[in-house]
């Protein structure tokens, strides 16, 4: 057990989903996956392990922000043995290139937050993604006929964001989209030495101002999410 997780040792299986929700968690497990057990509910933070084809595999929500899902990253790891952590979350995008209801791979995340400067003072960390998470869901999603982007995404400690103009500078940077936790992940991945992968959905596109509908939404949840699982499937 943990201040923030009240599992049992062995409770998580190598591989844990995490999107931010953690409703969106139980629906992942209510939906996805067979023979689920609940794990965790602290601060109703919601956690299970079940199987997929036959696979255990765990899914718990990170919360919002990075220094939500750098706690959970960090216990899940250090206390539980996890070795995969794969975000599924959702992002504003900013690239001309990106459609509504894409799925965004973060080979690197940028960022403001903090995070990098406490570990690296003087230096810019590169935070990027296991390559062979990231190909197995490239695989994945090839498939599926899924579309997909593979690049760089900007992690914000704001949702809110005083300065509109720099999503300007993002996209001739090639930066895909916007999101919140994606660096956080992979900084925690980097110290503590497991593997990490942030994939998105698009769900809003910030410069063109468009938003998808509720039931858009749940769609193309559940396309990243069979994805996800089958490209989890896929692995050793
Ligand atoms: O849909 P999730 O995974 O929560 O991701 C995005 O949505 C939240 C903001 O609404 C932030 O957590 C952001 O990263
Ligand atoms: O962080 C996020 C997530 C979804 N959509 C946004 O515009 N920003």
């Amino acid at each position: 057990m943990t201040p923030h997780i009240n599992a049992p040792e062995g409770a998580f299986a190598d591989t844990v989903l995490m999107p931010g929700d953690p409703l969106r968690a139980k629906y992942i497990a209510e939906n996805f996956l067979e023979e689920v057990i609940p794990v965790c509910d602290v601060r109703n933070m919601l956690g299970f392990t079940g199987t997929y084809r036959g696979k255990r595999i765990s899914v718990m929500g990170s919360g919002m922000g990075v220094p939500s899902i750098s706690i959970y990253a960090k216990e899940l790891i250090t206390e539980y043995g996890v070795k995969n952590l794969i975000r599924i979350g959702s992002c504003g995008a900013i690239s001309d290139e990106v459609q509504m209801m894409d799925v965004v791979l973060a080979m690197g995340a940028s960022t403001d937050s903090g995070v990098n400067r406490s570990r690296f003072p003087g230096t810019d960390f590169a935070m990027i993604a296991d390559f062979g998470l990231l190909s197995a869901a490239v695989n994945a999603a090839s498939k599926l006929g899924t579309r997909y982007h593979v690049g760089n995404v900007y992690t914000s400690d704001l949702f809110y964001s005083p300065d509109e103009s720099r999503y300007q500078t993002m996209a001739k940077y090639g930066m895909l989209g916007v999101e919140m936790e994606a660096a956080g992940l992979y900084g925690v991945a980097a110290e503590y030495g497991a593997n990490a992968l942030a994939m998105m959905t698009v769900t809003d596109h910030i410069i063109r101002g468009e938003h998808l509908t509720p039931e858009e939404r749940q769609l193309t949840l559940n396309e990243m999410i069979r994805l996800t699982l089958d490209a989890v499937s896929t692995l050793d």
